[in-house]
């Protein structure tokens, strides 16, 4: 059979406009597994609340981070597939979840190369019901509809193995080594509590609490909070950091809902307020830098900070197209189109 892969991220607006940016907004939060509620709810308050005013705040801030050659996240999406294409003999197709570049082209793309059996590699290091889940399910339901011969693989969260905790340790590290740092931040992208419960396969064991994520489950396998403290656990323990000069916090929270705490903005501002002057950020749930990081974390955090009295701040950039990573990739990948018997 001959294999291909299909590398998927979150996607983008077209361009900084506020009416494409609508447009991305509204496939993006009418998704199920984005905001989930009731269709009818979830029409009402995506359509008739968020989109009138929103867009046009978020193209304000993609405007400040836009490239020449488009968005931030695409562009390195793509640098990170030809990297990967070099190493790798079969195929590599890159598709968004939402927007312009959908799943269906992507997977259109290599059957046209005769491709008849994929492996969908979601670019997210932990599982969430609003970027693993929902891009399985969607090129799931895109096979049975569109290409029902297609053998599609997926491959799992990868939040715990221990050459991708190497590859983010030894970045912080490179991109450190040169800084005073009194503490490290690790700022994921936030869910809503309940989106924590409902991903719970055992039905009981997520209390969102001081100890669940810690205590071994079944759970963890889909648990968003438990993947994200593992990676600060893992990094911190390799790169030896010291007790109470690093923490976790969760960003881009949206709406009145509960969402995973402690919250990023609050934080830096703690961290401020007693006294830390030099920190450094690194957010590990994205690949690739884009307008979380590159706005909400790069220029709104550091806002707070030095008005909390801060005075250096340091973001870590994504692992990107860094060749570290584009060897992890392509080496995982490679093990796929080579299993060993
Ligand atoms: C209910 C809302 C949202 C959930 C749940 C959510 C989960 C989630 N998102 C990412 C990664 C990214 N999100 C990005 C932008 C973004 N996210 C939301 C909302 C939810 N995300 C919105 C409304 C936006 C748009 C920007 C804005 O208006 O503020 C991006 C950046 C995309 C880009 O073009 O650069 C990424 C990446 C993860 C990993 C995640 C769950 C774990
Ligand atoms: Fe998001
Ligand atoms: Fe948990």
């Amino acid at each position: 059979m001959k294999k291909g892969i299909l590398l998927v991220n979150l996607g983008s607006p077209d361009s900084p406009e506020p009416k494409d940016v609508k447009r991305y907004l509204g496939e993006f939060l009418m998704d199920e597994r984005v905001i989930d509620i009731p269709f009818l709810a979830r029409t009402a308050l995506v359509k008739g609340i968020i989109l009138k005013t929103r867009p046009k705040a978020s193209a304000a801030a993609y405007k400040k981070i836009w490239w020449d050659e488009g968005s931030p996240l695409i562009v390195i999406s793509e640098r990170l597939q030809h990297g990967i294409q070099q190493q790798v003999e079969a195929p590599v197709a890159l598709a968004m979840r939402y927007g312009s570049m959908t799943i269906k082209k992507g997977l259109q793309e290599l059957v046209d190369q005769g491709v008849e059996e994929v492996l969908l590699f979601p670019l997210y290091p932990q599982f969430a019901m609003a970027t693993t889940e929902t891009i399985t399910v969607l090129a799931e339901a895109l096979r049975q509809e569109f290409f029902p011969k297609l053998k599609i693989e997926s491959v799992p969260a990868f939040y715990n193995k221990p050459d991708y905790i190497a590859v983010l340790s030894d970045s912080i590290k490179n991109h450190l080594a040169d800084k005073k740092v009194d503490h490290l931040l690790f700022s994921y992208h936030g869910v809503p509590e309940r989106h924590i419960r409902k991903s719970d396969v055992t039905k009981s064991h997520c209390k969102i609490d001081g100890s669940c994520c810690a205590t071994p489950s079944k759970a963890h396998e889909f648990c968003y909070r438990h993947q994200c403290l593992e990676v600060t656990r893992l990094v911190a323990e390799k790169l030896n950091l010291d007790e109470g000069t690093y923490s976790t916090s969760f960003q881009s929270r949206l709406g009145f809902d509960p969402w995973l705490l402690p919250y990023t903005d609050r934080t830096i501002e703690r961290l401020g307020k007693d006294g830390i002057k030099n920190m450094a950020i690194v957010t590990p749930a994205f690949v690739s830098d884009c307008l979380e990081t590159l706005e909400e974390i790069a220029m709104e955090g550091q806002e707070i900070f030095h008005e909390m009295g801060g005075q250096a701040f340091t973001t870590v950039p994504c692992l990107n197209d860094d060749k570290p990573f584009v060897d992890l990739l392509s080496n995982w990948i490679n093990t796929w189109l080579m299993p060993t018997t």
